[in-house]
This record gives structure tokens, C-alpha cells and sequence, in this order.
């Protein structure tokens, strides 16, 4: 059996291997000819995956990505050639719930405020939607969410209108999937219009797909009327709009789902999923292929204000870093991509265990994820 793989997806030979030969490619160029005898296909989110690329391939017996995102699949053009098909739902929402809350804490530093003061609009209550709300919440941080298909579905959260996020909260932050069809479509969901109406002090935040906010648009205002805005995701990625990128607070590249824990549960769940189209048994664990963090443990004497909140959560991920070998790189060829590539893949807060001076447990800490009391 011959598996094309991406080259990004780590474990993806210690998982794989038993079922044949692995031929790692740069997924960004992947040709027709490359996929043209697989058996199965394991992308990322920079593979089109359609009949462009699957014309020469008459074998191909699972197309699997290792991603949450699937709008770079075509899934009616799999399902009408029979082909199954697996992404990873939910595997690096942890990820992207410490990201942003990273961000809103370095925004928080950055222009003086108490998050507790803010009422942060989370925009899509899905898997990443919520381990951002759960962050936040764990924090003591009101949230709303806007969830129109979730709110139909009958989910028992309290929803709201996007525009009633516009007028009154104080953060608005993206967490919803790329589509073009239907009322709840999403490609310029933030539009002109929209944001022409945001409040020069709310802050703004895309950890989803770049073109759910009009970045032209966002170009403008920042030219004109500018408001704090942090954006993990670009209209045109790998070339994000070069103009926009000094124009926001934090400016990192794609990389919000990018914990170490979330990449290999991705190429994991992938794993679970071929086992089980193939009749095989599971017989590894993504715990044991898990290094320990090389921070295993820190003492704390009481618990953190914000300050120390942010310093901690530095510790395990410091979002400047990335920030700023962004903003040299982002205008050099395959710099986007080469960054991407070569990250180091940072460790979720559960990586981190919190001893408490006294013994007691530092509850808040544990809700936003971190390991808890050692004794
Ligand atoms: N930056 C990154 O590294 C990164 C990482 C993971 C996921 N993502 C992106 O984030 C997206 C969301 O991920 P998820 O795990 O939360 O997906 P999910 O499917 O669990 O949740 C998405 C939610 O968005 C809602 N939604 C759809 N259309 C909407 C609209 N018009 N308005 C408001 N809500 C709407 C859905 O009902 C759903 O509940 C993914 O599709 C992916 O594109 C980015
Ligand atoms: O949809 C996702 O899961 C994320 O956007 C994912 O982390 C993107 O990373 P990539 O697949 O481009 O490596």
C-alpha cells in the first residue's frame, strides 16, 4: 500500500508505517501525477483536494485531513467516486482556545485593560468557539456567542445576533468554517459594511479562515480608523495583503492550531480512522508518542493576577515571538510556508503542572487547562 503523506503532520511514521510505504510531499505543491498511485492520501489544510488532483489516481481507498477545517476538500467529488473521507474535528480547538486567550491577554497588557472588564463576542460556538469561551470563562470573562445554525440545532447556550455582537461587545473574535453557499455562508462574513460599524475601541480577532473578514476592507479602516486586531489567518495565504500585516497587533502565520498535542491528535484521529475503514486493530497510543514537556512544573505562591496569568502563560507559549518572525519574514518568498514548516511546535497549558505553595489548587488554572496540583 503506498500513503502520500504531508510533511507537516508529525507522527505520521511512527503511526503509519506498518501499512505500507510512506512518500512524504510538500502538500502546497502537490501534483496529480505525485497522487496518481496512493492508496491513501493524508493532507493538511493547504491541499486542494479535488478532481484536478485525483484525476490520474483510480486506487485511492481513503483521503484523509489531519485538520478541523475542511474547506480545502471536495467532498461531493470524493463521495461520487465512493472514496472515504476523515478529517480531525476538534483536534486542535485547545490550541486555538489558548491562542486567542494569549492574544487577549497580550492585547490586555498592551492597552491597559482588565479583561474582566471586557465582554468578549465569540463568533462561531463550535469546537475552537468553545475552548475559547471556556478559557474565558475559566477567567471569569463574560462572553457571547453568535451561533445561528447551533442556536436552530437547539443548543441550550444563550445566542445572538452578529449584529448585536457588533454593538455590544467588546472583543469579536471568529471561530467559524469557510463556506459560500447558504444563508449562514461565511465568506466575507465580516464585510465592509461591518466593518465600517466597529467601534474604534473593540478589538478584533481571526483564528479561522482569512476570508471570513474582508481584508481590504480591514486595510482600509486600519488606514483611516484604526482598532486593535490580532489575525492568525490571511485572505491569499501563503501572501497574506503585505500592507495589513503592520497595521495589526499580533500577525502570526496560520499557526493558531499549531500545539504540538493538536498536530498529532490530527494525524491521530486519521490513524484511528484508516484502522478502522481497514479492519485493524488500534494498537498505539498518541500518549506514548507524547515527549514530556521540558517545563513540567511550577510553583506557584498564590494565585496570579493578570500579570501573572500572562507571564505564565508566556512561559508555556510567548505569542510575541511568533509575532515578530512574522512580521520579517511574511514578505519573503515562501516565508509564510517556511515558517509554518520549521515551528516549533508549542506545548498546551495541560502540558504544564502547578504546584501550589500551600497544596491547594489554584481552581481557575485548572478551568483554563493546566495540569492542576502535583503533590
Ligand atoms: N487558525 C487555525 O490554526 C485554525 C485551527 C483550527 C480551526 N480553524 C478554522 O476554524 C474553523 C472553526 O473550527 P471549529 O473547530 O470551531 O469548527 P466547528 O465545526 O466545531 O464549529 C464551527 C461553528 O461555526 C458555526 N457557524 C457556521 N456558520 C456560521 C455563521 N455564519 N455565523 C456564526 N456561526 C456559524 C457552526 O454552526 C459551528 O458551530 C474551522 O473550520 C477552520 O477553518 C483554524
Ligand atoms: O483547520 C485546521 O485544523 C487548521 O487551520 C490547521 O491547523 C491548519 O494547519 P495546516 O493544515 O495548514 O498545517
Amino acid at each position: 500500500m503506498k500513503l502520500v503523506v504531508d510533511e507537516n503532520m508529525p507522527y505520521v511514521r511512527e503511526l503509519f508505517a506498518d501499512f505500507g510505504e510512506i512518500v512524504a510531499v510538500n502538500g502546497r505543491h502537490l501534483s496529480a501525477e505525485q497522487v496518481s498511485d496512493a492508496d491513501v492520501l493524508l493532507v493538511r489544510s493547504v491541499t486542494q483536494v479535488n478532481s484536478a488532483l485525483l484525476a490520474q489516481n483510480s486506487q485511492l481507498k481513503f483521503v484523509g485531513s489531519a485538520t478541523i477545517g475542511t474547506d480545502h476538500i471536495d467532498q461531493d467529488y470524493l463521495a461520487s467516486r465512493n472514496i472515504p473521507f476523515s478529517s480531525a474535528p476538534g483536534c486542535n480547538a485547545t490550541s486555538v482556545g489558548e491562542y486567542v486567550f494569549n492574544a487577549l491577554l497580550e492585547l490586555a497588557e498592551k492597552y491597559g485593560a482588565d479583561l474582566h472588564d471586557k465582554t468578549v463576542g465569540i463568533v462561531g460556538a463550535g469546537n475552537t468557539g468553545s475552548a475559547v469561551a471556556r478559557c474565558l470563562s475559566a477567567w471569569g470573562v463574560n462572553v457571547m456567542l453568535c451561533d445561528p445554525p447551533l442556536q436552530r440545532s437547539g443548543d441550550d447556550r444563550e445566542f445572538f445576533p452578529l449584529d448585536t455582537l457588533i454593538a455590544q461587545a467588546d472583543v469579536l473574535t471568529f471561530h467559524v468554517p469557510l463556506t459560500h453557499d447558504g444563508a449562514d455562508a461565511t465568506f466575507h462574513l465580516l464585510d465592509a459594511a461591518k466593518i465600517a460599524r466597529l467601534k474604534s475601541n473593540m478589538w478584533l480577532i481571526n483564528a479561522c479562515r482569512g476570508e471570513v473578514i474582508d481584508n481590504h476592507a480591514l486595510l482600509a479602516r486600519q488606514q483611516t480608523q484604526p482598532m486593535p486586531v490580532v489575525l492568525d489567518v490571511w485572505e491569499g495565504e501563503p501572501q497574506p495583503l503585505a500592507a495589513l500585516v503592520p497595521l495589526v497587533d499580533i500577525a502570526t502565520p496560520h499557526i493558531a492550531g499549531y500545539s504540538l498535542e493538536g498536530k498529532a491528535l490530527g494525524t491521530f484521529m486519521l490513524y484511528q480512522r484508516l484502522c478502522e475503514l481497514l479492519g485493524r486493530s488500534i494498537d498505539k497510543s498518541l500518549a506514548d508518542l507524547l515527549p514530556k514537556a521540558w517545563f513540567q512544573q511550577v510553583n506557584l505562591r498564590q494565585t496570579p493576577d493578570q500579570a501573572g496569568l500572562l507571564r505564565l502563560c508566556r512561559f508555556v507559549y510567548d505569542l510575541r515571538d511568533d509575532d515578530r518572525q512574522f512580521r520579517k519574514i511574511h514578505q519573503i518568498p515562501d516565508g509564510f510556508d517556511n515558517m509554518r514548516k520549521n515551528h516549533r511546535h508549542r506545548r498546551e497549558f495541560s502540558a504544564l503542572a502547578l504546584v501550589n505553595a500551600d497544596g491547594s489548587e489554584v481552581d481557575c488554572l485548572t478551568k483554563l487547562g493546566f495540569a492542576g496540583v502535583v503533590r
